[in-house]
């Protein structure tokens, strides 16, 4: 596995990738979701490059860019081990010489909606670093993690609307499931801010999408009120919404996503599910959960 830390490095490393070329894109402090990422690559490309860059654009003045953690010589080991064939981790310099950028990508009306809302210049931040790192990198696939949904679909749309080709072909957007602990919490690299007790209410995030999932199948009121049970009391909501998978207006039948933002302590985590909204009026209201091909989730303590 080689290691690039500047623009010349890089070029020479990615000169000597050949065939198909696949990355995946992280902040570092690397675990078993970036491990999934990389593996999805493995089995489908020929060559594998993990960027690993914290991205002040896309911090707000009050996050936690200078806590976030940076583990580069555990992030080195779990990408050779993962049969990684380059890394990328460039200084903030490197990225952006002569400071911040005063141009950036407009991630339009849905980079300001959910996620947006709360984070404001967040999508500017992650599209411009991204569409950066796929000029840089140059792969015909980029790996994402469906836990952070809308930001895959922000990407996928940008690709299209700007036209990202690599030798000539749209650069392919793959979406990867979550990795969840065996509780349930999605993997996350801001868990490790969480306190033993934190940890625990933390778990209402996944509880509810579970079973706000497996209430889906009486409609979108009954999805929303099942999974807001859950939360209520244990975390401090920022937003619960059911949409469609594109993140549009939600469905009275369907396919649909339900998306989870919330404050625990003084970590912001967010999760979401994909559901199918009244597919089966049969179903019963207590119950029903194989009929409605609802996964149960793990019990939670919470
Ligand atoms: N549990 C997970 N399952 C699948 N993919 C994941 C998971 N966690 C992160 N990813 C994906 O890994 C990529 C890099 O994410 P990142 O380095 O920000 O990790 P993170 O754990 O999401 O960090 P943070 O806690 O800061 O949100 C993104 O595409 C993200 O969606
Ligand atoms: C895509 C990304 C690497 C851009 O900094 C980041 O938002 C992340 O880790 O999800
Ligand atoms: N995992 C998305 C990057 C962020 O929250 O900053």
């Amino acid at each position: 596995m080689i290691l690039a830390r500047d623009e010349a490095e890089l070029h020479t490393v990615r000169s000597g990738l050949s065939g198909v070329v696949g990355v995946v894109m992280t902040m570092g402090a690397l675990h078993d979701g970036h491990r999934a990422l990389i593996a999805a690559a493995r089995g489908s490309c020929d060559a594998v490059l993990v960027t690993i860059f914290v991205n002040p654009l896309q911090f707000g003045p009050s996050e936690d860019l200078d806590r976030y953690p940076r583990t580069l010589d555990a992030d080195l080991a779990l990408c050779e081990a993962a049969g990684v064939d380059a890394v990328f981790a460039p200084t903030v310099d490197t990225v952006y010489p002569g400071g911040l950028p005063a141009v950036r990508v407009n991630p339009g009306p849905l980079g300001r909606e959910l996620e947006g809302a709360s984070r404001p210049g967040f999508f500017d931040g992650v599209l411009t670093v991204v569409l950066k790192l796929l000029h840089l990198t140059r792969p015909h696939r980029a790996y994402f993690g469906e836990k952070d949904y809308q930001q895959l679909a922000l990407v996928r749309r940008m690709v299209r609307d700007l036209t990202v080709r690599t030798d000539g072909a749209a650069v392919e957007i793959v979406g990867v499931p979550t990795i969840r602990e065996p509780d349930g919490l999605a993997r996350s690299s801001r868990n490790g801010y969480l306190s033993t007790m934190e940890r625990t209410a933390a778990l209402a995030l996944s509880a509810a999408l579970f079973a706000g999932a497996r209430a889906a199948a009486h409609g979108p009121d009954a999805a929303l009120a099942a999974a807001r049970s859950v939360l209520d009391g244990a975390v401090e909501l920022d937003y619960l919404v059911l949409t469609d998978p594109d993140l549009g207006p939600a469905p009275a039948r369907g396919p649909g996503r339900l998306l989870v933002a919330a404050r625990v302590g003084t970590t912001r985590l967010i999760d979401n599910m994909a559901v199918t909204v009244g597919h089966d009026p049969a179903v019963p209201t207590t119950g029903g959960d194989a009929a409605a091909g609802v996964p149960a989730g793990p019990s939670v303590a919470s």
